[in-house]
């Protein structure tokens, strides 16, 4: 080993002082035909390949899979073998720090037999020009020396290896992040990603979630299959994704339904603000920074998006035809231009875009699920619609466990008659029935959310009793009307005939 890494290190000194004395002294014009030349030599002469892996590739300057992939692998395996490591941090609370391979440092490794030389570097272009946002003149590449008997080994066997691993090392250890859209364009027009993102560490988890059993479980295998449907998508020729619509009133758990799928399927979030999309392009642009294995979530879709199409820009047309002032009519154009339409949206969720990152969850909440426009929910665009309404038994059963750990109670029987007479949702009951002080207990915190539900049922009943009253009073009104209606119909009627025998006589006389 020692006399393999002698012939490297004096073959690498000797090309290093000989290019040093060419770059000095050789003028520009022959030192790029020299250089193709020794290039040529020296691949002839050693018995060594060399693929270099460059941290950013493509037109758009992406920061490239094989390069993140290669770290990975490398902090994972070959790390503990380098002398010189370098420390970055992580978001990643559990594990702060990283500990990787430092620039011009190199490790070897053994694969089959065979070995093959990892190097890290990192080169830096001279230039002038001054900027506050890190530099992009700074290059990072990984190289893999090996020798060329083993090329075939390397190339079919070695770095799919590598990739693959260090794909996996990183899914295990990644923390799932919640990103969120904003539009801000910096100082200088430097453009911040339209996404930023936190950490996602919501506890929702769907044994935490309260609702009924076999609703749960049928979600739950609806999550699996469509994890496990990859061939079963590509078989069919349909983009691997699904579509949820949940709907119900405030506080039935449709966030936190949405943080237990996260949390199940390890996938990350994505909080789409539609209000802030700009525009049709802008969301397209949006959807397409989207990640494999995420969530993408438009919460109060209702709220969010004019889902009355033509009807609205008809409107808003007219009014800015009304608008004298210049500026203000290309203030209204402006608003109006900055808008996303449903079918700017729709095109999103199933054109061809949607297909550009597989494994994508797609999830609509509403409180109102009538004011939908039918195009948005239909089959395929939603797949699966997901009612939460209120606190059922079953469901108070779970919140009773995560509250107060009791899995029964003898008055267990009388909550469960009052949440069949009452309506209240799954937050109102987990707040009725949280411990304030340490010396609530079981006992205590359960009378509590009886009399809560007690009250509850009380004011229902006296709004239904105070609706049933004016219901009877409007119809007495209605019915009173009527009768004077009818009444002075008949005192019309005989005015009528009245005169009409008057003209009878007069006309005969
Ligand atoms: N089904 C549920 N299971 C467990 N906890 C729930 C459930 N529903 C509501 N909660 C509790 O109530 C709080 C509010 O619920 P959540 O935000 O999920 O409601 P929502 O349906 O999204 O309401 P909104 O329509 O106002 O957005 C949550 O923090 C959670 O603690
Ligand atoms: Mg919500």
């Amino acid at each position: 080993m020692a006399s393999e890494w002698s012939i490297l290190g004096t073959f690498t000194a000797t090309v290093m002082i000989a290019y040093t004395l060419f770059d000095k002294f050789i003028p520009t014009h022959i030192r790029s035909y020299v250089q193709i030349y020794v290039h040529k030599l020296i691949g002839f002469l050693s018995p060594y390949i060399q693929v270099t892996f460059p941290e950013f590739s493509g037109e758009r300057l992406k920061r490239s899979g094989l390069f993140t992939s290669i770290q990975t692998y490398l902090i994972e395996n070959s790390s503990q073998r380098a002398r010189k490591l370098k420390a970055e941090p992580t978001d990643n609370s559990n594990n702060p720090f990283l500990l990787s391979m430092d620039d011009n440092e190199e490790v070897t490794e053994i694969f089959q037999g065979v070995k093959l030389w990892w190097g890290s570097h990192k080169t830096m272009a001279k230039t002038q020009s001054f900027s506050f946002y890190p530099s992009s003149d700074e290059k990072r590449f990984y190289t893999l020396t090996f020798h060329k008997r083993h090329r075939d080994l390397v190339s079919r066997t070695y770095i799919p290896h590598v990739l693959e691993q260090g794909k996996s090392i990183k899914l295990k250890s990644r923390q799932l992040k919640l990103f969120t859209n904003n539009s801000y364009t910096g100082w200088g027009g430097y453009r911040k990603s339209k996404w930023s993102h936190v950490v996602f560490e919501h506890p929702a988890r769907f044994e935490t979630l309260a609702m009924e059993k076999t609703m749960k479980e049928e979600i739950i295998d609806d999550l699996i299959t469509f994890k496990n449907g990859k061939e079963y998508y590509d078989k069919i020729g349909k983009a691997w994704k699904r579509g949820y619509l949940l709907y119900g009133p405030p506080g039935t758990g449709k966030s936190t339904m949405i943080a237990a799928m996260a949390n199940f399927m390890y996938y990350d979030v994505y909080d789409l603000e539609l209000t802030a999309v700009k525009d049709n392009t802008q969301l397209r642009t949006l959807l397409i920074e989207t990640t494999s294995k995420s969530i993408i979530v438009i919460e109060d879709i209702d709220c969010s998006i004019d889902l009355t199409g033509k009807r609205m820009v008809k409107k808003e047309k007219e009014k800015s035809e009304n608008v004298k002032d210049p500026i203000k009519k290309a203030e209204e154009e402006e608003s109006k231009e900055s808008k996303v339409t449903l079918s700017g949206l729709l095109n999103c969720i199933d054109g061809i875009w949607s297909g550009c990152a597989g494994e994508r969850i797609i999830i609509f909440t509403t409180n109102h699920v009538d004011k939908l426009d039918p195009a948005l929910i239909r089959s395929g665009r939603m797949d699966k619609k997901i009612e939460l309404s209120y606190c059922c038994y079953e469901a108070f059963k779970v919140l009773a466990k995560n509250y107060l750990d009791v899995d029964y109670h003898r008055l267990f029987s009388v909550v469960e008659g009052l949440l069949k007479e009452t309506k209240m949702t799954p937050a109102d009951v987990a707040e009725n029935m949280m411990p304030k002080s340490k010396s609530d207990d079981v006992n205590t915190c359960l009378k509590k959310l009886i009399e809560s539900l007690e009250k509850a049922k009380k004011k229902a009943e006296e709004e239904a009793q105070k609706k049933a009253e004016e219901e009877e009073a409007k119809l007495k009104e209605e019915k009173e009307k009527e009768q004077k209606q009818e009444q002075l119909a008949v005192e019309e009627a005989k005015s009528d005939d009245k005169a009409g025998k008057e003209v009878k006589e007069n006309g005969f006389h």
